[in-house]
């Protein structure tokens, strides 16, 4: 199989980089910027690209890869970062620029060559770039190839060693071209072939999970999700009955939820399935809290518990699977190099600094979208399949505020209200999640000319492919009609709806 290695130094796009050359058909795999040459050596790469980072290769503490990558007979591409860093160690120059240059640029590239093959020479070709410091002197053996603006230096290349650089990030959308760079330095300068797909994935990783557990058993945290619900079935096709599914009543759930769950995994796919109920529990230790962080953190911890209680019930336990993906990963804690944190999801941030078991994430480096064709390679029901994202800490963190059993069933009456209205005019498969969030404001209303002074319900409702960036849907008024006059109708306790208008960046999808 063709490989090619992405080494990070903390970018917020690695993993796209990595999309972008499974795309492809190239499997691609991303490890951190001081990964061993001899590991290096040992996965055999067909090429190295080295990613962008938040760090400037002028700070003192600059992450920097084995220099020695240069002397292995193997092409490597420099993105932004993965550049500047190529050209200090193959003897260049960089500053630090007077302005920084973010956003969207164009660049002019000035002879034919292999990374821009089949490009325009004689039209200006739009980039995105985002950067501050800049190449000034080439490294010897190096042409330039393009220049932009900002940058005198938007891309370089040693065609004898293959070595390449650009200042701009082809791997981000705003790059249209972007796809045909990777292409040609995956194809035409790597050699590459494309022997890649997700129906692949499913050989590669059986085998790899199977020798990974030994003799060992696996408890594997199971939501009913797609992400958590592929990781059951590949362990269940791995290891058999040594793997336990467990999915745990946290009472964050949704109306019904858990009753659907125990159903599809007991009649539809049957598992070696345990239903744990933790209701309250959760709620105990939940309650007075109104830090989200805070909320997330027990949370995350509660559940390590409970999987732990329940592996020692079944016994030799060494390993805990969970459908983790890699924008859970990258907004929580650096991936496998330094990022900056967003928020603790759950199942990442959110664990105990002392874990017992031995985490399993086999999708850690997948999108939804990549595991939503995975599930139906795998054969699994449609209801799973199209299932919208829930997150972990549940309804906790869309009731702003303290959590209590009274405020759980207000929001659980809204939401059914929403998913309802959703699925009825067929909108429920086409955006990415849509959802209710409780309030912790009154406002004043006027219902059968009484005053009341009650909560406010707002719905959220986003459009994304990969939930890293988002934007509300604009929904028909008549369904957002529809949704409002229920909600005040139905749920007691309720007399405003509002509809939440904010695109992530810069907000978030959900609340806390
Ligand atoms: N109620 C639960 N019981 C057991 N494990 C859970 C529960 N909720 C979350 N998890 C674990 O946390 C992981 C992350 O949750 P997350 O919601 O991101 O993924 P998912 O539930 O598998 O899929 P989806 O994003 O489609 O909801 C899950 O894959 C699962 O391993
Ligand atoms: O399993 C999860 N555990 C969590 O702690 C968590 N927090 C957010 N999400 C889901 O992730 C996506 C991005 O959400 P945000 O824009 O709010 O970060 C959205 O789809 C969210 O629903 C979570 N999933
Ligand atoms: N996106 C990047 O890789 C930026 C690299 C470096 N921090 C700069 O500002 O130039
Ligand atoms: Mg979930």
């Amino acid at each position: 199989m063709n490989k090619i290695l992405i080494l990070d130094f903390g970018s917020q796009y690695t993993q796209l980089i990595a999309r972008r050359v499974r795309e492809l058909g190239v499997y691609s795999e991303i490890q951190p910027y001081n990964y061993p040459l001899e590991k290096i050596k040992e996965f055999c790469p067909k090429g190295i690209i080295l990613s962008g980072s938040p760090s400037s290769v002028l700070a003192k503490e600059a992450p920097r890869c084995d220099d020695s990558i240069f002397s292995l007979n193997i092409p490597v591409l420099g993105i932004c970062y993965g550049l500047q860093l190529m050209t200090l160690i193959l003897g260049g120059k960089v500053e630090r620029g007077e302005k920084r240059e973010f956003g969207s640029a164009t660049i002019k590239i000035l002879k034919e060559n292999a990374l821009f093959w089949n490009l325009p020479l004689d039209k200006p070709l739009k980039v995105w770039m985002s950067h501050g410091d800049r190449v000034i002197q080439l490294p010897p053996g190096f042409k330039l190839l393009a220049t932009s603006e900002n940058s005198p230096v938007a891309a370089m290349g040693d065609e004898k060693r293959q070595f390449w650089g650009v200042q701009f990030h082809p791997e981000v959308v705003h790059t249209p071209r972007g796809k045909k760079i990777f292409r040609n330095f995956l194809f035409r300068i790597c050699q590459c072939k494309a022997d890649w797909s997700m129906g692949s994935f499913m050989e590669y990783i059986i085998p790899k999970l199977r020798e990974e557990v030994g003799k060992n058993k696996v408890v594997c945290a199971l939501s009913g999700g797609v992400d958590s619900s592929v990781v059951a079935v590949l362990l269940h096709r791995a290891i058999g009955d040594k793997a336990h599914a467990i999915f745990v009543d946290n009472g964050l759930l949704r109306t019904g939820e858990a009753q659907e769950v125990k159903e599809v995994f007991t009649k539809k796919i049957p598992l070696n399935f345990h239903y744990v109920d933790k209701t309250k529990l959760f709620l105990k230790h939940l309650k007075g809290v109104i830090d989200p962080e805070l909320k997330r953190k027990i949370i995350g911890n509660l559940f390590i518990d409970v999987f732990e209680q329940e592996a020692k019930k079944i016994k030799n336990v060494s390993f805990l699977a969970q459908g983790t993906l890699y924008p859970d990963v990258i907004e929580s804690v650096s991936f496998k190099g330094p990022a900056a944190i967003i928020k603790s999801h759950h199942n990442v941030g959110g664990l105990p600094e002392r874990m017992p078991l031995k985490l399993i994430e086999p999708l850690r480096e997948l999108f939804k979208d990549e595991v939503r064709i995975l599930a139906r390679e795998l054969g699994l029901p449609e209801v799973i399949i199209k299932r919208q994202p829930f997150p972990g800490p549940g309804l906790a963190i869309r009731i702003i505020g303290e959590v209590t059993p009274q405020r759980l069933s207000i929001l659980r009456k809204a939401d059914k209200i929403v998913l309802e209205e959703m699925r009825k005019a067929n909108l429920y498969d086409t955006v990415w999640q849509s959802f209710a969030i409780l309030l912790p404001i009154k406002t004043v209303g006027v219902m059968g000319d009484e005053r009341t002074y009650q909560h406010v319900i707002a719905l959220r409702v986003v459009e994304s492919v990969d939930g890293m960036t988002a934007d509300w849907a604009r929904l028909p008024y008549n369904i957002l009609e529809r949704i409002s006059n229920r909600i005040i109708n139905e749920v007691s306790g309720i007399n405003r709806v509002v509809y939440d208008i904010s695109s992530k960046p810069p907000s978030t999808i959900e609340w806390e």
